[in-house]
């Protein structure tokens, strides 16, 4: 094996598997300056902006998912899947890669697939407590699954799965500036911070939480609610904010400065996407969790559920935000001790060093083949 790896990473759709594979990618990098590193995600998507932001190439795939219910999408579903098989044997054969790592989403399907076909070691990373189907098939010929949460066993092969945890940014675990952070979202130093977050994308119903609790926060002088909504949320609620006229909530369609927002959250409400919550842990953040009911296999609840049974996190039912959302954080916000119960029952979910555990793992596979 020549020193210098050829890497593809495939996946993302969401911030939830495009993350990881940014972070995975860093710590390729960062142990060999050498390695070359391709991403194939799909076209239209998320990861078709943030890779090449993170400094990445990207090829897009016209994959689309695939829809439970009865609709003819799924007639331009199989035509785009068979383009898609097409072009990621073309991208396989002409990057030749020492191994293929899929992150879940769209991609990895077709670029795993294709890439086994080829002789190509192949490595999965699950986020998730519970996997989905795509990731239990890819997983039949994956040299390593590196996972993040314990008994997967029950899903992949006991002998090939590595306990890494979920790559985080780096910067996240970096220490801020409490001054910069509330300049960054022009909060005021004064008030308790709860920061909302709805996943990537922003979250209906937690939109609606906050949204049905106006009058709660606006008679809370000594609180402000930094709230990320999601882009697609973000127009129609800036309106509706506008017309009650709050001095302490921030609306933001997507927080960039996620390490920003941590940093000044004394109480996080969120979805219960894997990757936050690994952040979540790494940070010791006392949390009030909603676990999205529209994800396979419902796998957020099931994330969710791991901290809550162990006193690490609250939860509120997806349909029982408007009553509930902002009650409960509130009283959080309040509990000095059971916040710092939460603070330090989460911090033992952490996982330290995760991306370079996974490049590490890839490198080993690299050199078998070599
Ligand atoms: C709707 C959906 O399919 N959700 C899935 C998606 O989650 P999704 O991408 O929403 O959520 P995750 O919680 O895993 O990750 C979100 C990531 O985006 C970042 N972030 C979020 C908001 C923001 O404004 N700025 C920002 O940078 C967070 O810090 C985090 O790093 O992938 C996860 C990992 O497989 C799954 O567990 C989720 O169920």
């Amino acid at each position: 094996m020549s020193d210098k790896l050829k890497i593809i990473i495939s996946g993302g759709g969401t911030g939830g598997h495009i993350f990881p594979a940014i972070s995975i990618a860093d710590a390729l990098k960062a142990r060999n300056p050498e390695t070359e590193i391709l991403f194939v995600g799909a076209k239209g998507r998320m990861e078709m902006e943030k890779v090449p932001a993170a400094g990445y190439d990207i090829v897009g795939l016209p994959v689309a998912g695939f829809q439970r219910r009865l609709t003819w999408k799924n007639i331009t579903f199989f035509f785009k899947l068979a383009a898609s098989m097409l072009k990621a044997r073309r991208v396989v054969r002409s990057f030749a890669p020492d191994v293929a790592i899929g992150v879940g989403g769209y991609a990895s399907g077709p670029v795993l697939k294709a890439a086994a076909s080829a002789g190509v070691p192949t490595v999965l990373q699950e986020q998730n407590s519970y996997p989905g189907v795509t990731n239990k098939i890819l997983a039949r010929k994956a040299k390593k699954i590196c996972v993040a949460y314990p008994n997967m066993e029950r899903f992949f092969p006991p002998s090939r799965i590595v306990q890494t945890g979920n790559p985080v940014r780096k910067n996240l675990l970096e220490t801020i500036e409490r001054a910069t952070a509330l300049k960054e979202f022009e909060l005021d130093g004064e008030r308790k911070t709860i920061l909302v977050v709805g996943g990537s994308l922003g979250a209906g119903s937690i939109n609606k939480g906050l949204i049905s609790s106006l009058e709660a926060i606006r008679e809370r002088e000594d609180v402000q609610v930094l709230w990320q909504c999601g882009k697609y949320y973000h127009q129609d609620l800036d309106q509706q904010l506008k017309t009650h006229g709050l001095d302490n909530v921030k609306l933001m369609p997507f927080i960039a400065r996620m390490d920003l927002a941590y940093g000044v959250a004394d109480v996080v409400v969120s979805r219960a996407g894997a990757g936050t919550i690994s952040e979540l842990a790494l940070l010791g953040k006392a949390s009030v969790l909603v676990p999205s009911p529209n994800v396979s296999e419902d796998h957020q609840t099931k994330n969710a559920m791991s901290l809550v049974k162990e006193g690490a996190a609250i939860l509120v039912a997806d349909n029982e935000t408007e009553e509930k959302l902002v009650k409960e954080a509130l009283v959080l916000l309040d509990d000095i001790d059971h916040k710092k119960q939460l603070e330090e029952k989460i911090k033992l979910f952490a996982h330290n060093n995760s991306a370079d555990q996974i490049a590490e793992e890839v490198e080993k596979i690299a050199k078998e083949k070599a």
